[in-house]
């Protein structure tokens, strides 16, 4: 096994480092490991090894994980000790026939529990998509859409399209979470929400906090908004969510401090909305260079929209043009890279992995992998999972993780998802404006931004955006 790399190389170019690794080993595939402040994390790639690490439950464990990311979040040793209580008779935080807890589990798996009933499909998922697509209809609304316009002529406007991906679909995501509370608390929240993420990267790698990092105003600036949400008397949140008042619920039971609190519901809400903005940009920016995909999707899209309301289950359904671009978006964007423990001594890919150390499954190097996905990985093909269905369940395509951390908001995501680009369809007629720094053309296709650490879909590279002419059809 080669030990390769080293920390700065990765906070450089994570995705470089990586591949450098995969040449060493000469693309077998075989898992290699580097070193990253301090520790080792082994890089697993191949379809049956990175199959075979989800499966893993028991040595390799998202639970020693979490942790690290608690504590990164803001959790101390405290707060840690009550999270992991499991509720005994007798005990402060055990109260028989609990409602908001039935089962007495600790805190930590009682959270995943309630957001997984949140997100799943169901009733509580379908409300959420609802208060998100409402926010949505208000937002896309033509005199709304100041905040990412150039400039206006007559019924046609340019527009910075990544401004409004970020700022509609973060918007969205509060609103559906929060109602109008956390907005009318902190008026800021979705810029704060959009500054956090662009450098979340450093919370999760504990990247070193030398020079002040851009992530901690934001992070403060949330955290002080969501401190006061919790704090308002119950018929004072009276729009939020079924999961955040649960969630709220069983943080008073068990007693953990409000900084601890507030982290908790820091990381529900970044997991809601840090890829959707980013995919949704994807999304739209590969209709837009393609007039005929962008048509074909229309009329797809079209036939959702029953007596002026959109059936976003239909809509669901009956858009394979859309699936594909969407599972290709997903593809070549997404950069998640899933860590675990090592618990206990184990073998992955013939490889003897030691406790102590992390594993590491970057989805890029698996949605790159050309063992898989052929000669032109590196290629936009709308219709790739169109021609071969079956690559939609390959283990080589992880954009939403696996195992026991898959992604439970990957349904509502695509509704989300599939909802903006309807809504903004059906709307308006939209095309790549002429740029006049490119002499009058076309500006190029945007560039993914691979020079930081991924954590999910990436955007594009600074000052890469797509301009839009946009022309308002419902007059
Ligand atoms: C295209 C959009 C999305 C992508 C690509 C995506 C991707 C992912 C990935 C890769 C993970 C696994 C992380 C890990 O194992 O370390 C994850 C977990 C998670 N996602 Fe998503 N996600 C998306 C949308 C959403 C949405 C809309 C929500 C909620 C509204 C959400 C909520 C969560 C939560 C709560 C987890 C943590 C699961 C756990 O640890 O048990 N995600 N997502």
């Amino acid at each position: 096994m080669v030990i390769l790399g080293h920390t700065i190389a990765f906070f450089k170019n994570s995705d470089k480092l990586l591949e450098r690794g995969l040449d060493y080993t000469g693309r077998t595939h075989e898992v290699f490991a580097i070193q990253l402040l301090g520790k080792r994390l082994y890089i697993i790639t191949s379809p049956t090894d990175v199959a075979a690490a989800y499966r893993d439950n028991i040595a390799l464990k998202f639970d020693g994980h979490l942790n690290e990311l608690l504590e990164n979040f803001g959790f101390g040793a405290d707060a840690i000790k009550r999270a992991w209580h499991k509720p005994e008779p007798g005990d402060w935080c055990y109260i028989p026939n609990n409602p908001v807890n039935p089962q007495q589990m600790n805190f930590i798996h009682l959270t995943e529990d309630i957001y997984k009933k949140q997100l799943l499909p169901g009733e509580n998922m379908d409300d959420m998509c609802r208060g998100f697509l409402g926010a949505l209809h208000q937002s896309l609304q033509w005199g709304q859409l100041g905040h990412c316009t150039t400039s206006v002529q007559g019924p046609r406007r340019r527009i910075s399209l990544y401004s409004l991906c970020r700022v509609a679909m973060v918007d969205a995501a509060t609103r559906s979470m929060f109602g109008s509370h956390l907005h009318d608390i902190e008026p800021r929240i979705v810029d704060y929400m959009l500054g956090f993420n662009d450098f979340a990267w450093m919370v999760f790698f504990r990247y070193p906090n030398i020079f002040g990092s851009p992530v901690t105003e934001p992070r403060k600036k949330i955290m002080d908004a969501l401190k006061t949400f919790i704090q308002l008397p119950e018929d004072q949140r009276s729009e939020q969510s079924w999961s955040i008042k649960n969630i709220i619920s069983a943080q008073e039971i068990v007693g953990i401090d409000m900084e601890a609190r507030a982290s908790v519901i820091l990381m529900i809400f970044w997991a809601a909305n840090s890829n959707e903005y980013n995919i949704s940009f994807w999304v739209m920016a590969y209709l837009l260079y393609d007039d005929d995909i962008k048509e074909l999707v229309r009329q797809e899209t079209e036939a959702a929209w029953k007596s002026g309301k959109l059936d976003i289950k239909f809509l669901c359904a009956n858009c394979p043009n859309m699936e594909a671009i969407f599972n290709e978006a997903l593809r070549l964007n997404g950069g998640a890279m899933v860590s675990r423990v090592v618990l206990e001594r184990t073998t992955i890919g013939g490889k003897d992995l030691l406790p102590g150390s992390s594993i590491l499954i970057p989805s890029r190097q698996l949605h790159t992998n050309e063992d898989v996905w052929g000669s032109n990985v590196r290629e936009f093909e709308a219709a790739r999972f169109l021609k071969k269905k079956s690559l939609a369940r390959h283990s080589s395509f992880r954009p939403f993780g696996g195992g026991s951390t898959y992604c439970p908001g990957r349904v509502l995501a695509k509704e989300e998802v599939y909802g903006f680009v309807a809504i903004l369809l059906h709307r308006y007629d939209m095309k790549l404006a002429d740029d006049p720094s490119h002499g009058g053309r076309k500006s190029p296709f945007p560039r993914l931004n691979d020079t930081t650490p991924a954590l999910g879909i990436t955007g594009p590279l600074k000052n890469m955006d797509v301009v839009v002419e946009m022309t308002n059809m419902l007059g």
